[in-house]
């Protein structure tokens, strides 16, 4: 008993503990917000303050300046994730654009590759959310969009490192995982990273996801969104936020599509231009070189390469995913000294996830053999060498490939393998700033590998197969190139170029190769009897040509129907082909969507330049609007109502496809019936669900937390009022005074903790009888017939 008066007693004294430790705690907090607040107003407010130039003397990293992180005015939990992860200097990036930051501005960073971007836009982010005294109450408080799921995931890795200290709820999201299984965590979220299709997918389609209050957006590696095309997703993405938001827009080029976005985007932002008056756009600590190779000796050179190498981790940039199967296949058998890997889009998620993990943690001794998946943002650490064996298609693309090297304070070496016809795009580099060194491989040393892969291929039906596509691809990737004044398929000797990679003959390209073959030469011919004024004229067309995409989609299409049919497969019906050239409409979805079906898409399309035109307006807003019926047909069932499957692809509108179908072998009678229904239901239910739904979510969430504050006694003050009204921006709160009310308790939140990767489901096929037919239609339609 008296044992029992004691637990007692130590219960009721941890509990008045507890709840003092608890009040301490936000007494300090609420202290250390008021102190942070005003320091912000007073250090930062300064505008213009640009990039710290001043380095650091002793530091032998370029990008260092002697500024400290424990200088600037942020909170302990910040600082202490910083210590914790050995951040001690700010960079230029870093101490030039964290201050107007914290003061709530607009943000336009460029800074060269491996300059340290990510802390420069993760730093204010989280500090913004901590001075709001932000849970999970409040809905999204800060969204980041990255264009790859690789460089989500490192940006989460970062966040989760410095923001250890913080109770915030964070989640990475990508394509390519179970929506519903997303749906439920992110409406709890209070900062997300994610790629641009993933986020908007649920905007679109989560209810409970509310990002009405949104503080913070963050742009990571605009001009790769933007070549991507993810122009239309972001414009969309930007339509469902607030517009009193902060924006950071960082990029490692700015080019006119992300000054377009800017222009949507940001509001009177603060330019952070780092190195544009450098005399180098690449860090100084790269070595640049390039070598004039025949298409044929390539393989030769590149072996060679890595025997020499073979201590070295090198990067291997080649143009497609097929190139990449190849290289990755035969010099896996051929062992030239490091270990190989490959990393491509047509890899599933966790495939991708763990090659990425695994080329990470390995020091030395190993060569990725990648596509431009792997040419941005990505921070792999100590990669000696990045070997670009394919011209990439810009300057720009070239910046980037070789930015995986020389990163932060580290050295790097980078070599670029060069037709003869496409010399020039040395000039390009140096007119661009990019200091690039010719050198030429010694003969004697070139080891020829041809050989070896020729009876390789004798005797692996599946190696000579990858060879033929290799060879295929890459003749289909240089035809597709925008700048003709680099890439001319026609000095490509193909008989040659198939038999340095071990093939007798060359694959079959498809009649209509010769034909356009043909073309290729009469335009050429033509060019070179052209002023320089008719080919500036040809060029605009040319661009607009490719902003249609037809000529490339049917292409394309007729390509994929060939290597089919010689794969002795059936024709792919019309519902697929479609699905195909939704999907290829966006070369960023696909990246983001992990291609669960092989048959839909094709990673290497991803990464042809198909970067919109440059004098394209981005298009307006998108209002929500919800897919009608009348009489019987589906408006805008024509693939303009765009949203997105589990698989992260685009798809058209679902009503649209079931509609088509239904089209294909089935009765007049039966589909007139079942769209009849259709339209009957919907019209009975024509509201806008998800908005209800999260209006009502909203309106749950504002209640319970005026119900908490209640019960604990908080009066109604200012930031209840500020609850109840659409959200005030970041520039707005970092200028009002701290309130001086008590805080209201912090509810439960989640630790920092990244979701990890689900293997995406297998797409689901229409039954055979109606009934079937029907019930998977109505559950498409996302439950309303139920
Ligand atoms: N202040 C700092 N002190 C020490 N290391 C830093 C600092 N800032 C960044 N780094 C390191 O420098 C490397 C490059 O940083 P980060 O990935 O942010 O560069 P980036 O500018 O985003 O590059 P990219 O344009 O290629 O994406 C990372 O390994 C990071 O940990």
């Amino acid at each position: 008993m008296a044992r029992a008066q004691r637990t007692k007693g130590n219960a009721k004294q941890t509990k008045v503990r507890k709840k003092s430790d608890g009040k301490w705690r936000r007494d300090t907090e609420e202290a250390e917000i008021a102190r942070l607040e005003l320091r912000v107003r007073q250090e930062c407010a300064e505008r213009s303050r640009s990039a710290a130039k001043e380095k650091d003397g002793a530091q032998k990293g370029p990008a260092l300046t002697g500024r400290l992180f424990k200088d600037l005015p942020i909170s302990q939990r910040t600082l202490q994730g910083l210590e914790a992860s050995q951040y001690v200097k700010m960079t230029e990036i870093q101490s030039g654009a964290i201050p107007p930051a914290l003061f709530g501005r607009d943000i336009l960073g460029e800074a060269r590759t491996g300059s340290g971007k990510t802390l420069a836009f993760l730093v204010p982010v989280v500090e913004s959310l901590y001075r709001r005294r932000w849970s999970k109450m409040d809905g999204l408080g800060a969204a980041i969009v990255s264009p790859t799921r690789e460089l989500a995931y490192q940006i989460f890795q970062v966040l989760s490192n410095i923001g250890q200290g913080h109770e915030l709820s964070a989640g990475c999201i990508v394509g390519g995982r179970s929506l519903e299984e997303e749906q439920k965590a992110v409406s709890e979220m209070s900062l997300l990273v994610a790629t641009p299709g993933r986020l908007l997918q649920h905007l679109d389609e989560s209810p409970g996801f509310d990002a009405s209050n949104l503080l913070a957006l963050v742009i990571d590696e605009a001009d790769r969104i933007m070549d991507f095309g993810f122009q239309e997703t972001m414009h969309h993405i930007l339509g469902h936020l607030p517009s009193a938001r902060q924006t950071l827009l960082f990029s490692a080029t700015l080019h006119g599509s992300v000054h377009r976005l800017s222009r949507a985007a940001l509001r009177a932002p603060e330019v952070i231009s780092v190195h544009h008056d450098a005399k180098s756009r690449t860090p100084d600590s790269l070595k640049q070189t390039y070598m004039v190779i025949p298409l044929e000796k390539k393989v030769d050179t590149l072996f060679s390469f890595l025997r020499s190498h073979s201590q070295k981790k090198i990067i291997v940039f080649v143009s497609t995913c097929k190139q990449v199967r190849f290289f990755y296949e035969s010099f896996h058998k051929l062992k030239p000294g490091p270990a190989v890997m490959e990393l491509h889009g047509r890899q599933s998620l966790t495939k991708r996830m763990l090659v990425f993990q695994q080329f990470m943690e390995r020091e030395r001794a190993v060569a990725l053999f990648c596509t431009d998946i792997a040419a941005r943002g990505v921070d792999f650490p100590a990669v000696d060498w990045v070997v670009q064996v394919d011209c990439p298609d810009t300057v720009d693309s070239y910046i980037h490939r070789v930015g995986r090297t020389a990163r932060y304070e580290s050295a790097g070496k980078s070599a670029l393998f060069l037709l003869p016809s496409e010399k020039d795009f040395a000039q390009k580099l140096a007119k661009a700033r990019v200091e690039v060194r010719a050198i030429a491989p010694k003969q004697s040393k070139v080891f020829s590998v041809q050989p070896q892969l020729a009876s390789l291929l004798v005797g692996s039906g599946e190696i000579r197969h990858l060879a033929q596509r290799a060879v295929a691809s890459y003749l289909r990737s240089v035809r597709l190139m925008k700048d003709k004044d680099i890439f001319d398929v026609q000095a490509v000797s193909k008989e040659a170029f198939a038999e340095s990679l071990g093939l007798a003959d060359v694959p079959e390209l498809g009649a209509d190769w010769e034909a356009d073959e043909d073309t290729e030469r009469n335009k050429l011919k033509k060019r070179k009897n052209q002023s320089a004024l008719q080919r500036l004229k040809e060029k605009i067309r040319a661009r607009k040509q490719v902003k249609d995409q037809g000529a490339v989609r049917k292409e394309e299409e007729e390509e994929e129907e060939r290597e089919l049919r010689r794969e002795g497969k059936k024709k792919v019906g019309k519902w697929e082909r479609r699905q195909r050239r939704i999907a290829a409409a966006s070369a960023a979805s696909r990246a983001e969507a992990g291609l669960p079906d092989p048959e839909v898409g094709d990673e290497e399309d991803l990464l042809q330049p198909v970067a919109p035109s440059a004098e394209a307006p981005l298009p307006a807003p998108r209002a929500n609007k919800k897919l009608k019926l009348k009489d019987g047909k589906a408006l805008q069932a024509a693939g303009k109502h765009t949203f997105f499957s589990k698989d992260g692809a685009k798809q058209t509108s679902e009503l649209a496809q079931v509609a088509e179908e239904l089209t294909e072998g089935r009765d007049e009678g039966d589909r007139a019936s079942f769209l009849e229904r259709v339209a009957r239901d919907l019209a009975e239910r024509d509201t806008s669900d998800a908005a209800l739904s999260r209006a009502r979510i909203y309106e749950k969430h504002q209640k319970k937390r005026r119900k908490e504050r209640m019960a604990r006694g908080v009066q109604r003050d200012a930031s209840d009022e500020e609850d109840a009204k659409p959200p005030a921006g970041a520039r707005a709160y970092v200028e009002r005074s701290p309130s001086p009310s008590p805080s209201p308790r912090r509810p439960e939140v989640k630790p920092l903790r990244a979701k990890a990767p689900v293997k995406e489901d297998k797409p689901k096929f229409l039954g055979d009888d109606l009934g079937d037919l029907e019930r998977q239609a109505l559950s498409k339609l996302g439950g309303l017939f139920s």
